[in-house]
Order: structure tokens, then sequence, then C-alpha cells
């Protein structure tokens, strides 16, 4: 077994190892976070996964129960919370509760967003089961939902007391959400680590055949660097913003879209936006965007802004960005592949423009 820490104010491990689901009753025995677990999925997972660790929990002589939302970002707003917390608390759960999150990123941003709140905190773990989950969202405790207004607009910085990784689980995983969750890698190669990057260049169609071997290392080195950031800047107070690299368009996209393309989709597009501001605004330093493009189209990820997207209404939409600090609005550019650097306020023509080229050819994905 793999195991990291993240050294945030509450220190937490993440452990990963094909099949973890079937120890993680008995280690949540040694944690002894809760008297009760209440464990939260979506209505996809808890067909898949959710019944098993069900069982394997109550085998252990845990006491649990099931609670289920619909699957799909859809339901990552503040009636699904209402409606886990008001079921839970039908069910008598108390503040001696703890929280298990069995999914993927909605799962997560949900669950972990009901345990910073509910009775005004609980305990919680995550056991990420798609790849964009098992990469990036299960860790680093940020938590929250959407609003018509913007992505994740309402939420908390709520670290789980432990994250279990089962790379096993990706197996039932659709193909879309496979790629979905590359993106968030091809990310952290981008911002961290131009290794990472490369051995995304050479094991793209391994990965592309969800080879375990390979989906192992992404995880790990992905969770790596992830622990790395956070460890050093918990709440996002200035170095955890490059994180956020490509979502500054990605969310702008994703909420243009009523949140039907996925998240990695978005972050896809995002990146290759920030790479050509990078080069449009003289920061890069090394030409990127072309060998960038070229690996998200190797992934299978789209580049592209689909045309029906109104161009002033995703410009709009960046303004609820949470980069936006006193008003000012930063991106997260690049000098070259691992240096990532901080940029205010890039002029709005040169934004549009940019918008504006990646709509006129058809997106690749
Ligand atoms: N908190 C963070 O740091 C952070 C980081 C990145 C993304 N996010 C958020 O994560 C969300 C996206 O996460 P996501 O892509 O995992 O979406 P998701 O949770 O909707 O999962 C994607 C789909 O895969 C299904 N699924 C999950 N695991 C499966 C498995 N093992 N087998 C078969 N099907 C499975 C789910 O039922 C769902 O239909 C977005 O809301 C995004 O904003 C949060
Ligand atoms: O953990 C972080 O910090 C990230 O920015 C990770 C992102 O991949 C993730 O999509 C996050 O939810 C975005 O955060 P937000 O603060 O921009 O909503
Ligand atoms: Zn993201």
């Amino acid at each position: 077994m793999k195991i990291l820490e993240v050294k945030t104010g509450r220190p937490y491990e993440i452990l990963i190892e094909g099949g973890l689901l079937t120890e993680v009753p008995e280690d949540l025995k040694r944690l002894n976070l809760g008297y009760r677990y209440a464990l939260i999925s979506d209505s996809q997972v808890a067909d898949l996964l959710a019944e098993d660790l069900l069982r394997l929990l109550r085998e252990a002589g845990l006491s649990a129960e099931l609670f289920v939302f619909p699957a799909g970002e859809a339901s990552k707003n503040m009636d699904t919370i209402v409606n886990l917390a008001r079921q839970m608390l039908q069910k008598g759960f108390d503040r001696k509760c703890a929280i298990i999150a069995l999914g993927g990123g909605v799962t997560g941003d949900l669950a972990g967003f009901l345990a910073s709140i509910y009775l005004r905190g609980v305990p919680y773990v995550q056991i990420p089961t798609s790849l964009l989950a098992q990469v990036d969202s299960s860790v680093g405790g940020k938590t929250g939902v959407d609003l018509p207004e913007g992505k994740n607009l309402l939420g908390t910085f709520y670290q789980p007391w432990r994250v279990y990784i089962d790379y096993g689980v990706l197996s039932t995983l659709p193909f879309e959400h496979l790629k979905n969750g590359l993106a968030e890698v091809v990310k952290y190669g981008c911002i961290s680590s131009p290794n990472l990057f490369e051995y995304l260049e050479e094991r793209s169609q391994k990965l592309l055949n969800y080879d375990a071997e390979s989906l192992e290392h992404i995880i790990y080195e992905s969770c790596r660097l992830k622990a790395e950031v956070v460890s050093r800047d918990e709440k996002e107070g200035g170095l955890r913003r490059i994180l956020n690299f490509g979502h500054t368009l990605g969310h702008a996209i994703e909420a243009a879209a009523n949140y039907e393309i996925l998240h990695g989709f978005c972050v896809s597009i995002g990146m290759v936006a920030a790479a050509i501001l990078s080069e449009r605004l003289g920061v890069a330093e090394e030409e990127i965007s072309l060998r960038l493009i070229k690996l998200l189209e190797d992934l299978g990820l789209p580049t592209r802004i689909p045309q029906d997207l109104d161009t002033d209404e995703i410009l709009s939409f960046l303004r609820a960005d949470k980069k936006v600090w006193k008003g000012k609005l930063t991106f997260i550019l690049l000098k070259r592949l691992g240096e990532p650097v901080f940029y205010e306020e890039p002029p709005q023509q040169i934004l549009k423009e940019i918008v504006e080229a990646l709509k006129t050819q058809k997106a690749t994905s």
C-alpha cells in the first residue's frame, strides 16, 4: 500500500491500493470517528459499490446507513444538501456520527460540505471512485455546491479524516469519465511536473486502456503534488491558486453550458486558453500550447469551445471566479511547463479574441 500525508492543521493520510475497499471497515474501527456512519453515494455508485460496502461495514460490526442522491453535476446544489441532512436527521443521526463519501467528485464535494455543517460539523472520510476524484477532488478539503451564478460558489474548507483510494474500482468507470479525470492530471503536469507531463505523453494509449500500473502511477503522483501544495497553503491564501490552472475559463464554460459539459472537459479547454494567453502576453518563455493541445487530443480531450456557447456570457462568468480578489481577476499562466505564474487582469480584448478563436473549429471531443 502507498501512503501519503497531507500536513494540514489536522494532518491526515491518503491510502492508495488496488482492492483497498475491503480494508476500509477495519481501518474505520481503528480511526473511531463515530458510533454510526452515514454512507453517502450517488444513484450510480450506490448500485455498483455502496451496497457491498454497506454489507462489509455491518459485517465488521459498524452501524451504517446508505443515503443516495441522483448521479450527476445537476445534483451539486443546496437542495441536495438539505435533502440529505433532513434524511439523516429523520434517521436520528446525531453529533457523534461520521460521514463516508463514496463516489466521484460530486459526491465528495456534497458529502464533505454536509459534514462541515451538519450539526455544526461531524468527521468524514473520502472514498473516491471516479478517476477525477482519485487524482484531485478527494484531497485538499474543498467542499461545496454550484449556483446558477457560478461553480462552487458556496462551500467550505473542511479536510477529510482519511482518503481511501482503491484504483480497482475504476474498471467500471465509463470511458468519458476516465478521460475527464485525465484532464486534471494534465493540469498537475503543467503546473508542477514536466516528468508527469512526459509520462502522460508516453502512456496515453495505456491510460485510455485502463492500464492499472499507469493509473496507479498518475494517481500517486497527482495526490503527492496536490498534498504538497495543500500542506503549504491549506486555505488558498496564495500558492494554492495554481491548482486552478485552466479553471478560470474552464469554470466559466461549465457555467455557461449550464453544467452539462464535464468539469475535466471544461478544464481541458481552459488549459489551452491559459497556454495561448501565456504566449500572447509574452509570459511563456517556451512554446507550450501546441504540445499541450497534442497531449490533450491524444487523451481524447476537447480543446475547442462549443460554438453554441455565447462569448459574452462566458466572459461575464469569469467575474464570478473566486480568483477575483479586490475586484481583480487573476489568471494562472505558465512561464514554462512546471512553472506557473499569476497574472492580474489580462486585457479583455485579448480574452475575447482567444475565446472566439477557440470557437472557430469544431470541438475535438
Ligand atoms: N473539491 C475539489 O478539490 C475538486 C477538484 C476537482 C473537481 N471537483 C468537482 O468534482 C466534480 C466532478 O467530479 P466527477 O467527474 O467525479 O463527477 P461525478 O461525481 O458526477 O462522477 C462522474 C460519474 O461517474 C460515476 N462513477 C463514479 N465512480 C464510478 C465507478 N467506479 N464506476 C462507474 N461509475 C462511476 C458517477 O456515478 C457519475 O455518474 C465537479 O463538481 C468538480 O467541480 C472538486
Ligand atoms: O483543490 C483546489 O484548490 C483546486 O483548485 C482543485 C480544482 O481541480 C477543483 O476543480 C476545485 O474545486 C476548484 O476550486 P474553486 O475554488 O475554483 O471552486
Ligand atoms: Zn478541477
